[in-house]
């Protein structure tokens, strides 16, 4: 026999610390992750075995056991599941399976994990809670169908280290073994084990069963007393999904939902359905109300969990979703889908197809009545997953205008935080009002004082604001909501202003010429402005470029975007502009004018966030000017 120590990977070890140094309440879950876990294995020894029997060996009584023993103070969870190799042991206990473990690591020590240790179990690192319990945990595994002398014995007292050795071990399967801690003793009593199971685990498809001796009085003699020992059940074991609506409870519901996303709180809404007709399936879906730290990652999985006739086909089958809803967590049953299903097959699956229709139509229907009945929740749902939801503009082009209806913005009328639909907004708009205006941005406060929203603000025109990052193209991807176009306030050529622009672009012709010359081809076009009230100017995109918003994000990720050349606007108004006028007037030829040229495009690049060409060379001449104006006093 070998036995290797072995150095726990960082992010474990910090997991470990917090289970143990952290975690105070709720100890008794590690029950739940670890039952979790053998009815997991179960599933798929059963679903392996439906094209290989022999991984059956000989049995199909699939049980989860708990084994109690008081006398050397351990728990053993048992289950006769699909077991590891010693490969498999050192990847699934040795590490964290995860691909943003940076960001895990800086979510591990960020406040709210540390008000909120239980929120690590959304992390699937159900395993590691057995720490919370036991001085020492074992595990002596065997896969299924290997033979009695491969199994491996894995040990660990959570010291950083963990050792492996070759075992024995005659029946397939896991045995998770917890040498408890002083203060957790009581999970030996069967009292204490029982309650557990039916609190957090009622619903395992698989009994979970361990041993009770009762002592009943001697029939024979009344003084004495017998003992007898049966395996009882713990768990009712109804695959909740396939029961009635009427029969389930808030609790119950809550409870598998935890079950299933790994997630600490409630969802925010339930779906629980059976569709009946061609095409016959049950559903029970669950809206959550906090997003998952890893939603945004690319191995986050989509979809629910499949069953076919009481068999888990598959833990996440996302060809039954669109990734726009993906923040759904739940289960779909249905017979009319063979057993022996691949994720290739149900790309292209008619009746998986139908479920998604379905499940869809159900999601944004539910969303749309909770928007109707309770904005408030629709609200918090919205700041957790609008952003997502969203997305489903861009790619359900069918279902394009319910997702509309089903946005929130604030606006420069809400006050900061409150959120308007596009309906809401459509209505307040005035007669004269034709189109949806909307400015995108960092956030409100940037965009409240950007130079863009002048004429809004003087005109007194609502323009909703949109900060996320992909806003622009979401919104361009939608065209029209209620027959009104939307219309940027940073794009394209706007006129707002006193209906006497075209006079004035004539009376400031030359001047805008000479700008243009001057600017060459850092711009396309120099114009008078329709939307500036205070200040010179501005720099504005064309109606089908992108934002410098979006410009920023496709750089950031390393890619080339055509910058499309932007316009300068002017505003006639504006003082300085006035005496520049005046200046070309006098003489066309003025260094001075060439100088306010490009220092005015530096200020409009400014404005938009960006730094000037120059800007050593922009200090400079403005300390100048500043030095030749004080000058003047
Ligand atoms: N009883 C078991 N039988 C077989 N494999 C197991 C067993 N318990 C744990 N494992 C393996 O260890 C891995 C890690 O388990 P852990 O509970 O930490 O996370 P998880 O179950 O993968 O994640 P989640 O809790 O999100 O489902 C599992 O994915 C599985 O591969």
């Amino acid at each position: 026999m070998t036995a290797n120590k072995h150095p726990f990977k960082a992010e474990v070890n910090k997991i470990l610390d917090l289970m143990i140094h952290s975690l105070y309440s709720h100890k008794e879950i590690f029950l739940r992750e670890l039952i979790s876990n053998a009815s997991d294995a179960i599933d798929k020894a059963r679903y392996q075995a439906l094209t290989d029997k022999s991984l059956l060996e000989g049995g199909e009584d699939w049980k989860i056991e708990l084994i109690p023993d008081k006398a050397a103070g351990t728990l053993t969870v048992r289950d006769n599941g699909i077991g590891m190799t010693r490969d498999e042991a050192v990847e699934a206990l040795g590490t964290i399976a995860h691909s943003g473990t940076k960001e895990f690591m800086k979510l591990l020590e960020s406040r709210e994990v540390k008000d909120n240790p239980e929120l690590i179990g959304q992390f699937g690192v159900g395993f590691y809670s057995a720490f919370m319990v036991a001085d020492q945990v074992s595990v002596l595994t065997r896969k299924a169908g290997a033979d009695a002398e491969h199994a491996v014995l894995w040990e660990s007292n959570a010291d950083g280290t963990y050792t492996l050795e070759d075992a024995e071990k005659p029946t397939k399967g896991t045995d998770v073994i917890l040498k408890l801690k002083e203060d957790a003793k009581e999970y030996l009593e069967e009292w204490e084990l029982r309650k557990i199971v039916k609190q957090y685990s009622d619903f395992i498809e698989y009994p979970v069963v361990m041993n009770v001796t009762r002592s009943t009085p001697d029939p024979e003699d009344k003084e004495k007393t017998v003992s007898e020992t049966t395996e009882e059940t713990f768990n009712s074991r109804k695959a909740i999904w396939l029961k009635d609506k009427a029969e389930i409870t808030t609790e119950e519901y809550n409870e598998f939902y935890k079950h299933i996303s790994h997630d600490f709180t409630d969802p925010a809404r339930v779906i629980h359905y059976r569709a009946e007709g061609t095409t016959e399936f049950s559903a029970l879906l669950y809206l959550p109300s906090k997003r998952p730290f890893d939603i945004f990652y690319q191995d986050y999985k989509i979809g629910p969990t499949l069953y076919v006739r009481r068999v888990q086909i598959m833990d996440h089958c996302e060809a039954m979703l669109p990734t726009y809803l993906r923040f759904v967590r739940g289960v779909v049953e249905s017979s009319d889908l063979p057993l022996n299903v691949s994720r290739e097959i149900l790309q292209d699956n008619k009746t998986v197809t139908v479920i998604k229709k379905s499940l869809t139509k159900k999601i944004l229907d539910t969303l749309a009545e909770m928007k109707k009945e309770d904005m408030e929740a629709y609200g918090a749902f919205y700041e957790q997953f609008g952003r997502i939801l969203k997305e489903g503009i861009h790619h359900d082009f069918e279902r394009r205008e319910t997702i509309a209806d089903l946005l929130l913005f604030e606006s420069t009328k809400t006050e900061p935080g409150k959120k308007i639909t596009l309906a809401e907004y459509v209505e307040r708009m005035s007669s004269e009002q034709k189109e949806i205006y909307y400015i995108t941005g960092p956030d409100r406060a940037a965009v409240e004082s950007s130079p863009y929203l002048e004429v809004f603000k003087e005109k007194e025109i609502e323009v909703l604001i949109m900060t996320d990052d992909f806003d622009d193209i979401i919104i361009s991807g939608l065209g029209v909501y209620k027959e009104k176009e939307f219309q940027s306030a940073i794009k394209g050529d706007l006129d707002l202003g006193d209906g006497k622009k075209e006079e004035k672009q004539k009376e400031f012709g030359d001047l805008l010429e000479l700008m243009k010359a001057e600017l060459k081809d850092l711009v396309a076009a120099v114009r008078v402005s329709g939307r500036l009230k205070d200040s010179a100017v501005c720099l504005v995109a064309g109606e089908h470029d992108l934002d410098p918003k979006m410009v920023k994000m496709f750089q950031a990720m390393g890619q080339e975007v055509p910058k499309g050349q932007r316009v300068l606007e002017v505003n006639p108004d504006h003082e300085l502009i006035a005496r520049m006028k005046g200046l070309f007037a006098a003489d066309k030829e003025s260094p001075r004018l060439k100088e306010y040229v490009g220092l005015l495009y530096d200020q409009a690049l400014l404005l938009e966030g960006e730094a000037p060409r120059n800007p050593v060379a922009f200090a400079k001449a403005l300390s100048k000017l500043m030095a030749e104006g004080a000058g003047e006093n």
